[in-house]
């Protein structure tokens, strides 16, 4: 291993955790991928003096970590929305991803390789959008949507366009036509479109209990009855806020890691599903747990907020207007009556620049 690195880096925590970790993983010598990173960022208030590069190569030089360019370097750029983190690639000039979906297992790794949720693919627009999504979580499957990845989605493009301001575009998903609009403050408000309900449609199996949606309906998970509402918004969703017993949830209390997956896997969901668990706090105030689908226990989750806001308002429980508490921090979402839209507003912040040798 070789460092090349003359630099003075200045941050506050809990950044500078984030950055020491990521720069430390940075040095390890990794099997079958290399990265090499070079800090410039303002949401970290990084200072550099001189810029700084670290070699994670058995035997490279840096020189001949530079030629292997050719054989193959992505240059990415690391965003979180409220500690949902993504690896953006800029992918304007292909309409096939960059990376594999092995290899976005690999680089999601948080001990062998940079660290994220999931990659997202910038690419050009198709059915009349201005761009295309396409997203890979750190199992390498592909989901439909991603609430906050459509967040940083948006701040990638202003980056990469050299946008400033306030800017709205479409974006074809998984889940058809969104369109993000980045704010005068620099946080994002997408219009996330229209929930599907339909059972049959979200998918799962559960049959239909209130016309053809699933809400407030029993599912045995593990020996224990809970009471859930199916949700799909483009992706699959399946929200709680308790179990038969009467007993309201306490998130803070959730063995997560041991319940989450057999939600995740359960035959009721033919295309497995993301869950979130919820504990209301007043009519326009949730707080939430989620375990997603080919991700686990992340800090926040867009589509989710979204969906649970639709859940708990079918279920009676909260007005349409809410702010929905994740582990990561806070999103506005309203479930408009008008057009039957959900819009969420949160931010997006860019964590580094880096390039990965594949
Ligand atoms: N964190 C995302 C959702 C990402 C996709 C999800 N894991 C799935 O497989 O559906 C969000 O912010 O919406």
């Amino acid at each position: 291993m070789e460092i090349a690195a003359t630099s003075t880096v200045t941050l506050s925590p809990p950044q500078s955790r984030q950055f020491s970790h990521t720069f430390s993983r940075s040095l390890r010598s990794l099997p079958s991928l290399r990265f090499n990173l070079s800090f410039q960022s303002t949401s970290l208030r990084v200072s550099a003096t001189s810029s700084m590069s670290a070699f994670a190569a058995e035997k490279l030089s840096p020189e001949t970590f530079l030629d292997k360019k050719e054989s193959g370097i992505l240059h990415f750029v690391k965003y979180h929305g409220l500690g949902n983190d993504f690896i953006l690639v800029d992918n304007r000039d292909s309409s096939e991803p960059k990376v594999t979906q092995e290899q976005a297992v690999k680089l999601c790794d948080r001990n062998f390789g940079v660290g994220a949720d999931g990659v997202i693919f910038a690419m050009p627009g198709t059915n009349g959008a201005d761009y295309t999504m396409r997203i890979f979580n750190s199992d390498g499957s592909e989901p439909e949507m991603c609430g906050n990845g459509v967040r940083c989605f948006a701040r990638f493009i202003a980056e990469i366009e050299n946008l400033q301001g306030k800017h709205s575009f479409t974006m074809h998903t998984g889940a058809g036509l969104i369109v993000p609009q980045i704010q005068d403050d620099g946080q994002v408000k997408v219009d996330m479109g229209e929930p599907i309900l339909r059972a049959e449609d979200v998918p799962t199996r559960l049959v239909g209990n209130r016309g053809e949606s699933v809400v407030a309906a029993e599912l045995v998970v593990d020996g224990v009855s809970w009471i859930v509402t199916c949700v799909s918004m483009g992706n699959p969703h399946c929200i709680t806020f308790g179990t038969k017993d009467g007993q309201d949830l306490r998130v803070d209390e959730l063995k997560l890691s041991e319940i989450g997956p057999k939600f995740e896997h359960h035959e009721m969901f033919p295309a497995r599903t993301n869950t979130e668990f919820v504990e209301v706090l007043s009519r326009s105030h949730l707080k939430m747990r989620v375990w997603e689908r080919g991700a686990g226990a992340t800090l926040a989750c867009g589509t989710g907020a979204c969906a649970l806001v639709v859940a708990a308002v079918l279920e009676g429980r909260t007005d349409r207007k809410c702010t929905v508490d994740l582990p990561g921090g806070p999103l506005e979402i309203e479930w408009k009556e008008e057009d039957n839209h959900i819009y969420m507003t949160g931010p997006a912040d860019l964590v580094f620049y880096g390039s990965a040798l594949l």
